[in-house]
């Protein structure tokens, strides 16, 4: 077998939504062949979606160079932790925190951050969410846990509330409704930095934080208070609203944090009668403030109102439906973001890093 023909194969193949080949990156981690098998082995420093059917297409290729009658791809990950922009300090044992935003309030952020948050854990995964929206926490609902409040055993630190196999915890717990919609942005911003660090959120991959609707000072505030990694804004194809989303990536730009891309929300209907796809709000918008903003399209979500009703009774789209055509989409777009969150990073030394300071 020639083993640099193989690793040249390999150099010359990257898998959608990866920004260099896995040889390049240093990914490839085995090459052997065993009884006309092929199995080559990749670590990931992110968690990926069906890469191993993206991968196959070269297997006839390999299978050429190497004799082998089949590919056996060994696919596993150790997420990386990237460096975050400013200073503030890290959040013990939190690899990597991904803040996602919109310019508008009512635009999907939410339902979005839950169910790629679920998502990502469905790769593999060990994944937190922060709601930080004081002005509408609507995560407990959303994961049907209002009923619980996170326990404090020492009473300085709180131990997040386990749902559908991710952990949270939310302004929502700990606030009686309405009374944080009257904050001032110091207190808002006050409020998250507490929680955030106060939370015995164990070992994460990623957080997701769920930052309050809109693109002013508190917004600024609490993205630069929060060691964030990279950023997703979530629009709706209405100009209004992509508009405000162009101001969404401005502001994270201002404090250095990379905006992994755009989610266009409700940018379709399609009928349950015969599939025809309508573009309700306009058409092409998400992917024109993304290619004017040079920002990527992480991906487009139907207007559907299963998503409305999973969300209300607490069983988001992806635990309602693991299989369904929306938790494909949630997937894919959960997929391209751990990526790109990688791929426009810095990787440092987990340990050395996330060591509670
Ligand atoms: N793709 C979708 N199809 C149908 N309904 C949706 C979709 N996305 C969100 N919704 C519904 O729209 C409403 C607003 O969603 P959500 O609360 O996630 O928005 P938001 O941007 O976080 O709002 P805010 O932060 O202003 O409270 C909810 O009732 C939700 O169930």
């Amino acid at each position: 077998m020639n083993n640099e023909q193989i690793m040249t194969a390999l150099g010359q193949f990257i898998p959608a939504h990866w920004a260099r080949d896995p040889v390049s990156a240093g990914f490839v981690r085995g090459v052997t062949l065993t009884d006309e098998v092929l199995v080559i082995k990749l670590v990931l420093p992110f968690v990926d979606y069906q890469l191993e059917k993206s991968m196959s297409q070269i297997d006839s290729q390999l299978c050429e160079i190497s004799g082998a009658k089949s590919v056996h791809w060994k696919i596993s990950h150790d997420v990386a932790t990237l460096a975050p922009a400013g200073e503030s300090n890290s959040v013990a044992g939190v690899r990597n925190i991904i803040a996602v935003s919109s310019g508008k309030g009512g635009v999907g952020k939410s339902t979005t951050s839950v169910n790629l948050a679920l998502a990502l854990a469905r790769l593999g995964a060990r994944v937190g969410i922060l709601d930080a929206d004081v002005y509408g926490p609507s995560i407990p609902m959303m994961l049907g846990v209002t009923k619980e409040k996170p326990a404090s055993d020492d009473g300085k630190t709180m131990a997040p509330i386990n749902a559908h196999g991710i952990v949270a915890n939310s302004i929502g717990f700990l606030v009686k409704e309405g009374d944080a919609t009257i904050w001032r942005g110091p207190m808002a911003s006050k409020a998250l930095a507490q929680i955030l660090r106060e939370t015995r959120w164990g070992d994460l991959d990623y957080l997701i934080v769920d930052l309050p609707p809109g693109t002013g000072d508190i917004q600024l505030t609490m993205a630069q208070d929060v060691p964030t990694t990279a950023a997703v804004v979530v629009t709706t194809p209405q100009n209004v609203a992509l508009a405000d989303a162009v101001k969404g990536i401005s502001m994270f730009r201002k404090v250095n944090i990379p905006v992994v891309g755009v989610i266009e929300n409700m940018s379709y209907h399609q009928c349950t009668q015969c599939g025809h796809q309508e573009a309700l709000f306009g058409e092409g918008g998400g992917l024109r403030a993304s290619q004017e903003h040079q920002v990527p399209l992480i991906g487009q979500l139907p207007l559907d109102a299963s998503i409305g009703r999973q969300m209300d009774s607490g069983t988001p789209t992806l635990v309602a439906e693991p299989e369904g055509d929306l938790s494909q989409l949630y997937l894919t777009m959960a997929a391209r973001i751990a990526s790109g969150v990688y791929f426009s990073g810095n990787a440092v030394p987990t340990r050395l890093y996330t060591r509670a300071v």
